[in-house]
């Protein structure tokens, strides 16, 4: 039922997108599609809210960054989006997530299904103590994929995020020899062998030096056109290099979002102003 649920369906959507900023009819985005969309969302923390009112979506293609203070909610709300926070002992969420017009949160959703469709990478990297070949194989494997097509799927997913060349001479060897940076392309790699259409990466180069980070950064500009990306970021720099969308929390509350440049040279509200501008406190 779930699975049918979230099959692949094409679907053209008006964006309210970002559905907080309000633009003049010569700003009007394009129509474009839009594959993931909170709509009034709360996340509590037992009864405090850690998410408030979070409407918001993710257009194709796309990549969105989420920018805020610590604490402001980013990683909840991101962790929303594929039902992650589950995990989390009384944590619950009201309102709407919509995957492609499906509502996620919903009873009898299957998480795991909306896993493989939203894919996610956290801040460390977070290999298996598994060979390179089987941390990438893992997720197929374990959905039935035959051994025959696995090494397709994972020279693919490879290839894809920009460690094939440095790893295809000892893809039996443990992933955790490999450096920080390479782990972190492995995770992506391990996240795109599942054939997701959402990538959503929790601060992936926070852990990672600068040349490590370039190369990520790189990267998600080159996966966004096969997929749709959020990510939460610390660093504003990298906010303004790599995204199309910037989105401003604060406290739990999405306060501002538009399209980068916009962002960054005309802010609408003066909290994102303040914070852009390193006047926050
Ligand atoms: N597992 C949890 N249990 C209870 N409260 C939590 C939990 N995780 C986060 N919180 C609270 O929710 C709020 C938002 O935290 P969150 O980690 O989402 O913010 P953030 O903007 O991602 O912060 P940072 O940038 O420091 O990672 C904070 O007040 C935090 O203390």
């Amino acid at each position: 039922m779930v699975v049918s649920m979230l099959a692949r369906k094409e679907q053209a959507v008006i964006p309210a997108a970002p559905l907080s900023v309000n633009k003049s009819p010569e700003q009007e985005p394009k129509a474009q599609k839009i594959v993931l969309e909170t709509k009034h969302l709360y996340v509590y923390y037992g009864e405090k809210p850690a998410i408030k009112n979070v409407s918001l979506a993710f257009p194709e293609h796309q990549v969105t960054a989420l920018i805020g203070p610590s604490g402001c909610g980013k990683s909840t709300y991101l962790r929303s989006l594929n039902r992650m926070n589950d995990e989390v002992a009384g944590c619950r969420i009201e309102g709407d997530i919509l995957y492609k017009g499906e509502h996620l949160n919903r009873p009898g959703v299957d998480v795991f299904e909306v896993r493989k469709h939203i894919g996610m990478v956290f801040q460390r990297p977070n290999p298996f103590a598994k060979s390179i070949f089987e941390n990438v194989a893992f997720g197929p494997k374990h959905h039935g994929v035959k051994k025959a097509l696995l090494e397709e799927i994972v020279e693919e997913s490879l290839k894809k995020a920009a460690l094939w060349d440095e790893v295809k001479d000892r893809l039996h060897t443990s992933a955790l020899a490999l450096s920080g940076g390479q782990q972190q392309r492995l995770c992506i790699a391990r996240a795109l062998a599942m054939n997701p259409e959402v990538l959503l990466l929790d601060e992936p180069a926070s852990a990672l030096d600068p040349v490590s980070t370039g190369k990520i950064e790189e990267l998600i500009v080159e996966l966004k056109k096969e997929y749709t990306v959020a990510i939460v970021t610390h660093n504003m720099q990298q906010a303004a290099r790599i995204s199309d969308i910037t989105t401003f929390f604060y406290m739990g509350e999405l306060i501002e979002a538009g399209e980068t440049s916009q962002m960054f040279t005309n802010p609408k509200k003066k909290q994102t102003e303040d914070y852009l501008s390193g006047n926050f406190g």
